[in-house]
């Protein structure tokens, strides 16, 4: 198992889920109640993490489990131990000293200890350092005091913490002498292990519906001066010995390297979700016919309008562009990871300004995209069997965990602005950033040709850049830093978008210059290259202008441009979203089987419903009866 690629892993995985006697036969859930839908999920993902542990598969690879492809039927209104696979255990793996490790993992293993994230608060969480829960160290006791201060310091978020976790990594404002000494993670008994009950001087609950991944088991969690022992900070990085001296970690921000993954994880994965939806939306629109009917006396297609194509093709471009670049995304962060490890954090700064910018670009791109894609899918889009509203909320959801979108866009651009003008060590070799300290890429702007295209994004992203880090230098000169960067915000967010779209589009010219193993495949790589770019370039024909040397008529002839290569890229929609290799049962949806029986399938979830039970429900004449009163 551990030699196999993401999508290998994914593959055997979904056919180990759909033949798996727990797992196998699915309940339609829309119509249980909150408690009924947890049950059912906290079942399933159980049975999951049986499964992982029977398939022997290490912790490296739970991310590669948590594939929404796979987890989406596993439990789909949200996975309840989510947190405890993708952050808890990650955490301890990676910020737990040895001794810690072999101390917890046995119990995380068999399934004794479940965990949570817990690091939000109700009043603080992009504002990390502004955390309020306390970690008082008192040598006497070789105990930490772990209290939150008021209500507005609870915790309030974390997965699973809501009636699942019994552990918590808590991160918590360490004091050891006296000092602060910044966020440190802590690992916390909750609940009992036996009665599950919550220990002496923890509150502890779930928070309530949200829009979507209603069985996540978000929770609260308030400490009243629990004690923790000492040994239950996490020491990898920093240290408190036992008479309260302080050594600091070799990185300063040592302890956000869960933040990191995740982020990276996270990208890939909005993909996945991007996939379904676009496989629904295509299968739709080739069964759906509407219209005044065409010379063969049929009604057309809906895909074969204009606007159809534009709502739909560019968004399956998309899935192969944006799969491309979160993968490289994560072979990076394992590389970067492992010489953290070995004490060299050289590569760590530029790891974490690109988790950002692509975790933000990707899911904004990625929710946009399949609301356009329900959109595209007219009324029964809206239909909650169709699956695509609860990939827009999975989606969508990914643009605030986990950091918020500009928040995150913010700190790439810091980093950018900082290489622009100079005052940051400069790039390794393979760099992201080298351009910024290049001469701009002037090869001419020429429809037809990628090359020309990703120049020109190049132009876009240096030019956003720059300008902004001049805009941010002038201001410093007459106010303080502060009003200066909020004077900028706008035009930091843009430059890292347009920084995080010059990565994405380099990353696919390599994939498609690197692919010899066959020409048609080349071809269909290039004709996928090529409406990805027609359509950015379309979304951002302004920047194109102002910084991307493109003239008013090069814009004119790239939308139609953009227009004939979707009539050109129409007849492999089938093929390349089947290319996807999704069975009909984990995409899940009334709207995108295989077989393209829409109607029948929307009758029949139809009858699912209870108020379909009796002919005339016993609540439609109690309800009259009261409003008759
Ligand atoms: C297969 C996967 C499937 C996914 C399914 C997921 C299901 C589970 C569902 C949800 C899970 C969600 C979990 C959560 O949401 S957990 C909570 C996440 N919270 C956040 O992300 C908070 C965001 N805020 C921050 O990260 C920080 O506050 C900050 C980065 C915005 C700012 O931090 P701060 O300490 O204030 O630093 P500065 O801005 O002052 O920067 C100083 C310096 O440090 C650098 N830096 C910041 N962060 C990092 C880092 N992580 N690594 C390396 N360096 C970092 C920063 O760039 C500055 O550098 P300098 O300019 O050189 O000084
Ligand atoms: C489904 C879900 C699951 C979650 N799971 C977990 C979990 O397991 N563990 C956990 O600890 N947390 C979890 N969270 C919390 C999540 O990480 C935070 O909600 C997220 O980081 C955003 O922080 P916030 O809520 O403080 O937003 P805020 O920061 O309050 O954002 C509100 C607005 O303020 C703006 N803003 C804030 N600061 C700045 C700034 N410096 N510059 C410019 N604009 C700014 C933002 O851009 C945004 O528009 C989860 C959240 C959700 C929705």
């Amino acid at each position: 198992m551990v030699s196999r690629n993401r999508s290998q892993v994914k593959d055997h995985l979904g056919s180990k889920v759909l033949n798996h006697p727990e797992l196998r036969n699915t309940k339609a859930t829309e119509y249980m109640s909150h408690e009924e839908k947890y049950r059912y999920n906290l079942s399933r993902a159980t049975a999951m993490l049986k499964l992982i542990d029977e398939e022997g598969m290490d912790v490296n690879e739970i991310s590669k489990v948590m594939s929404h492809t796979v987890s989406g039927f596993t439990t789909p209104d949200g996975n309840p131990l989510a947190v405890h696979q993708v952050m808890f255990v990650p955490t301890l793996m990676n910020q737990a000293d040895d001794d810690q490790v072999s101390r917890w993992l046995g119990d995380v293993f068999n399934g004794t200890i479940v965990g949570t994230y817990a690091q939000t608060e109700l009043s603080h969480g992009t504002f990390v350092r502004g955390l309020r829960t306390t970690a008082t160290y008192d040598p006497a006791s070789r105990t930490f005091d772990l209290h939150t201060p008021d209500v507005s310091a609870a915790k309030w978020w974390p997965g699973g913490l809501g009636t699942t976790a019994n552990h918590a990594v808590v991160m918590a404002q360490l004091y050891t002498d006296g000092q602060p000494r910044g966020i440190h993670p802590f690992m916390v008994a909750i609940r009992d292990r036996e009665t599950h009950r919550p220990l002496p001087g923890i509150t502890v609950g779930e928070i309530g519906p949200k829009l979507g991944q209603n069985t996540l088991n978000n929770g609260y969690l308030l400490f009243d001066h629990v004690k923790v022992p000492r040994e239950n900070m996490l020491m990898r990085n920093a240290r408190v010995n036992e008479d309260g001296s302080y050594t600091k970690p070799s990185h300063q921000k040592a302890s956000y390297g869960t933040m990191v993954f995740t982020r990276v994880a996270i990208a890939l994965d909005t993909v996945d979700a991007l996939q379904i939806a676009a496989t629904i939306a295509a299968r739709y629109s080739i069964v759906r016919r509407q219209g005044e009917p065409r010379d063969d006396g049929q009604e057309p297609q809906i895909i074969d309008y204009q606007t159809q194509q534009l709502k739909v093709l560019p968004h399956i471009a998309a899935c192969y562009v944006l799969r491309a670049s979160t993968a490289r995304l994560w072979e990076h962060h394992t590389h970067v990871t492992s010489e953290v490890r070995g004490g060299d954090t050289a590569l760590l700064p530029e790891l974490h300004a690109t988790a950002c910018c692509l975790k933000a670009l990707v899911t904004q791109d990625c929710s946009e995209a399949i609301e356009a894609l329900r959109l595209s899918c007219g009324g029964h889009g809206y239909m909650t069997a169709s699956r695509l509203p609860a990939l827009y909320a999975y989606a969508t959801a990914g643009a605030t965990y986990e950091g918020e979108n500009t928040v995150l866009l913010l700190q790439t651009a810091r980093y950018l602005v900082k290489q622009a003008g100079g005052s940051h060590a400069p790039p390794a070799a393979g760099s992201a950033v080298t351009y910024l300290s290049r001469p701009a890429d002037d090869t001419p702007f020429a429809v037809g040709s990628p090359a020309a295209y990703v120049a020109a994004v190049g132009r876009v992203a240096r030019g956003r850049v720059t300008e902004v880090a001049a805009a941010l230098q002038a201001d410093r000169q007459t106010m303080p830093e502060a009003d200066a960067w909020n004077q900028s915000l706008v035009q930091l967010v843009a430059a890292a978008l347009a920084h995080g779209r010059y990565f994405v589009v380099r990353e696919f010219a390599e994939v498609v210059s690197q692919q010899s193993s066959s020409r048609a495949i080349q071809q269909m790589l290039q004709l996928l290259f090529s409406v990805y770019l027609a359509h950015a370039v379309s979304r951002a024909e302004g920047d194109f202008i102002t910084y991307g040397g493109l003239t008013p008529s090069d814009i004119r002839l790239n939308r139609r441009h953009l227009l004939r290569l979707l009539a050109e890229l129409r007849p492999h929609m089938i093929p390349l979203t089947d290319a996807f290799d999704l069975p009909d049962r984990l995409i899940n949806s009334t709207l995108g089987a295989w077989d393209g029986d829409v109607y029948r399938r929307m009758f029949e979830q139809a009858s699912h419903s209870p108020l379909n039970t009796d002919e005339v429900p016993a609540s439609f004449h109690q309800a009259m009866l009261r409003s008759k009163l």
